[in-house]
């Protein structure tokens, strides 16, 4: 069961005072020892004498640690999985529903406490993780309403005989998840996956292991079986066992491109992008520029779909990023618990660098930094040790360049000049990646023309970065396999049996 931040050790009598209407957690104060593997119901400890570090990025500090799961352990949460797919599988549709709604009730409640722990575990601002623990909410809501209508077709046959489809569920779902929207991950996978009777065991990123665990409690004090959703932590070897196991019926995953193409299975593959947006001269200037803001900075730039090419008309090229820079210069970064700040901290101390590293190679191939791309160190002592950078504009950008052909998974964007629209479509859609791509415009004609040609499985037209759970979400080309969210989704985590019924008698050729 999830108690109100029982297990978390604040770092003083006064803070932990204070009321559910105050900030529960301050930066640098939180330290978590419960397990965070979950299985058949509770909280589970991973392999004997395995313990690895998981940070704060805000801070630097250490804040907790994660016992990754070996074979036997992820043997017994597929074990549970299982168990509990037998009566989930049976349940109506209204049944499995009704479930899922008071798991979303419950998030609601937990909405502050989810949220300031997406934040002490990933950096990103406070007003972005509340959205990502809504985003979570509304998904579970939404497949709760579809669970009730998953249906097949009814086909007529000759002499009154007639065929059924009915959609039936896969079995034991296998979750892996990304550290940049890790409570969101989690439920944007096993919303579907249940609402159509199946169970799951996830994955969460070894670098933010904490909230999946919390969804598992909600799930299961929702009522749901114990089993139905289980969580294994751990890295690369426990999402390979994971993955492999063969009581595992498919799996959907979320991380990088080379990951992805390692995991074998009917998948869902949710990678990595590296996608255009196309400025062109007749946009609404200051929608253009709040659109490339919302592409390139929300969660720190760690965001797959982010739009990082940004190609401008050169008419507007000069106008266009001089406010962008303006902007991008005032983003107020720091401590991600404060309200007022809108870029917190990056996810680890060797993405930061990383990250940093990308903006060095652009130098020394001969892009032009106009604002920001170093290290940044807020003033507040406690934070001195966190993993900071300001957003950074790079000029002088061509194509062939590092950091507009790879995915920096940063706060980096690229701006490019075009000439007219069919050069930027060509350039745009000149990568082996198509997760996301955006156009601004005021003309509706070009829009959809240019949309038509983007080879893209998102598309935005005059806004960028939205993802409402009602709509389906992916990418073409190397960027994924399959849709999250969306009523498509359910094809995802269903079979479709045929069923020939004869109404007459058998005619059976083989005799007479
Ligand atoms: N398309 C999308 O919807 C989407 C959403 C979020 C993030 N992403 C992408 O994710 C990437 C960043 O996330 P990351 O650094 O955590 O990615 P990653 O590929 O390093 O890791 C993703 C997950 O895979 C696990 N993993 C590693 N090796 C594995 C293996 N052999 N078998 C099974 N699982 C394995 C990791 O432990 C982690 O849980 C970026 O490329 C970003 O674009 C895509
Ligand atoms: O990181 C990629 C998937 C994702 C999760 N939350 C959001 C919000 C906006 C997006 O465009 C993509 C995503």
């Amino acid at each position: 069961m999830l108690r109100r931040l029982s297990h978390y050790h604040r770092g003083t009598a006064a803070a932990a005072r204070l009321s559910a209407a105050f900030r529960c957690v301050s930066t640098g104060s939180l330290t978590i020892t419960e397990p965070l593997n979950f299985w058949a119901g509770q909280r589970k400890p991973g392999q004997k004498g395995h313990k690895e570090h998981v940070y704060e990025p805000a801070t630097g500090r250490i804040l907790c640690h994660l016992e990754p799961c070996g074979a036997a352990e992820v043997n017994q949460a597929v074990e549970a999985a299982k168990k509990a797919f037998i009566n989930w599988s049976k349940l109506s549709g209204m049944e499995r529903g009704r479930v899922m709604i008071e798991a979303a009730h419950l998030i609601e409640g937990k909405r502050e406490e989810i949220a300031e722990m997406e934040v002490v575990n990933n950096g990103k601002s406070i007003t972005e993780a509340r959205l990502d623990v809504d985003s979570a909410r509304l998904c579970i809501e939404y497949y709760a309403g579809l669970a009730s209508t998953l249906a097949g077709q009814h086909v007529q046959l000759p002499g009154g005989s007639f065929a059924y489809t009915c959609r039936e569920p896969l079995g034991v779902c296998a979750g892996i998840g990304a550290w940049n929207y890790p409570f969101q991950i989690a439920a944007w996978k096993s919303a579907p996956a249940l609402a159509c009777g199946n169970s799951m065991v996830f994955k969460p990123s070894p670098v933010t292991p904490v909230t999946a665990a919390m969804l598992a409690e909600i799930y299961a004090k929702a009522g749901a079986p114990e089993g139905l959703f289980n969580v294994v932590q751990g890295g690369q070897e426990t999402g390979s066992l994971l993955c492999q196991h063969p009581d595992v019926a498919k799996v959907s995953f979320t991380g990088s491109v080379p990951t992805g193409r390692k995991v074998l299975k009917p998948v869902t593959l949710e990678l990595g992008g590296k996608s255009p947006l196309l400025i062109f001269k007749d946009s609404d200037l200051e929608n253009a520029v709040k659109g490339a803001l919302m592409a390139n900075f929300l969660s720190q730039g760690q965001v797959c779909s982010n739009g990082t090419r940004v190609f401008v008309q050169r008419d507007i090229f000069p106008e266009f990023v001089s406010e962008v820079v303006k902007r991008t210069q005032a983003i107020e970064i720091g401590d991600p618990l404060l309200e007022s700040t809108r870029m917190g901290a990056l996810v680890s101390r060797s993405h930061l660098h990383k990250v940093l590293g990308f903006v060095e190679q652009a130098k020394k191939e001969g892009a032009t930094v106009l604002c920001g791309g170093e290290p940044f160190v807020p003033s507040h002592p406690k934070l001195r040790g966190g993993f900071y950078m300001t957003p950074c504009v790079l000029g002088d950008c061509r194509d062939e360049m590092t950091c507009v052909k790879e995915e920096i998974f940063g706060p980096v964007m690229s701006v490019l000049s075009f000439e007219t629209e069919e050069e930027v479509l060509r350039r745009a859609n000149d990568t082996t990646m198509g997760l996301a791509a955006g156009v601004f415009t005021r003309d509706v004609r070009r829009a959809h023309r240019v949309v038509e040609q983007l080879k893209a499985g998102s598309c935005f037209i005059n806004n960028y970065n939205i993802t409402p759970v009602e709509v389906p979400f992916g990418g073409f080309k190397t960027s994924g396999i399959g849709r999250e969210n969306g009523q498509v989704t359910l094809e995802y985590y269903t079979q479709l049996k045929t069923v020939y019924v004869e109404m007459g008698d058998v005619e059976n050729c083989t005799l007479d």
